[in-house]
């Protein structure tokens, strides 16, 4: 009996957490026990319906929606009738960093959450993030954790992209999925190789850039969906997370909950 009450107590008091990160390629959707990540699901498409199969009966005690596409009102509008304390991530909402940008306005989203997730794991340290996505965007959070901007380039998939697009004879190449291998050459031998590396490498190179130019003790840490193909290919150590931007987003729910 005790021991059915104490099992009882438990169910009741996991606080599962849900967070909405729509980039411009892809929505990832998270599911939190309190900071610990429980599910993980990414989303071409996202809709009111496909938050609620992921949710399936699990309870939430809160949730947050981050985008730096369209906002999805359907989608808000679900997430506000499944979750009793449902917020936005906007300009305003309080952030455990200090965010030191010209325009906090125009500042995306995904870029604070992303500060945010690294400044969980490496407070104290000054941090390079660099969240590869749909574009690249590399930014510095200090040892105080003050956020001081960063810069924003064009990601690898839309180089390719671009090369293609905006001449009269590149080709399209697929998006490299072995970078150690190709990256054993500086350069390309032929025409899909020296795209394939004059993108993956443009990126490569800025990373050691900055971090050339950052404190000595500065953690890199690689988010985004080239986050890893990237790491591979870096020769100094550098912290790869996958959910950089959702564990921001819990992390800033969390802070909101507790402050
Ligand atoms: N195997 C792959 N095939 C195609 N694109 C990939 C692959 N691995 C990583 N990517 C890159 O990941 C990006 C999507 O990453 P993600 O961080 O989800 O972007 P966003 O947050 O902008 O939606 C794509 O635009 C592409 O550049
Ligand atoms: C730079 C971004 C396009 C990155 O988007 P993502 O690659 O993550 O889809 C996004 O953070 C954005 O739209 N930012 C607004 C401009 C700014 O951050 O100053
Ligand atoms: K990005």
């Amino acid at each position: 009996m005790a021991h059915n009450k104490k099992a009882s107590l438990n169910t009741c008091i996991v606080a599962h957490y849900l967070t909405i990160d729509q980039g411009n390629s892809e929505a990832k959707i998270a599911l939190w026990d309190d900071s610990e990540l429980e599910d993980f699901r990414m989303e071409p498409a996202l809709n009111p319906q496909r938050v609620s199969d992921f949710v399936g009966k699990r309870t939430l005690a809160g949730g947050i929606y981050c985008s730096v596409a369209r906002e999805d009102v359907d989608v808000i509008r679900r997430l506000c009738h499944i979750c009793p304390r449902a917020m936005r991530l906007t300009p305003d909402t309080p952030v455990p960093i200090r965010v030191d940008y010209r325009t906090p306005t125009t500042l995306g989203a995904d870029r604070v959450a992303a500060a945010v997730g690294a400044w969980a794991d490496y407070a104290g340290r000054p941090i390079l993030v660099v969240d590869a996505g749909t574009a690249v965007t590399y930014d510095y959070v200090d040892a105080e954790g003050v956020y001081h901007g960063g810069n924003i380039a064009p990601g690898i998939s839309m180089e390719l992209r671009a090369l293609h697009e905006f001449t009269a004879r590149l080709p399209l190449v697929p998006f490299p999925e072995e970078m150690p291998s190709l990256c054993r050459e500086l350069f390309g031998r032929d025409t899909r190789e020296a795209i394939a590396l004059g993108a993956v490498n443009s990126v490569v190179a800025s990373i050691y850039y900055y971090r050339s130019r950052l404190p000595k003790d500065t953690v890199v840490v690689l988010g985004g969906g080239c986050g890893h193909h990237l790491a591979s290919v870096c020769d100094f150590e550098t912290r790869v997370d996958e959910h950089l931007v959702s564990k921001g987003l819990n992390r800033i729910l969390l802070y909101n909950e507790t402050n």
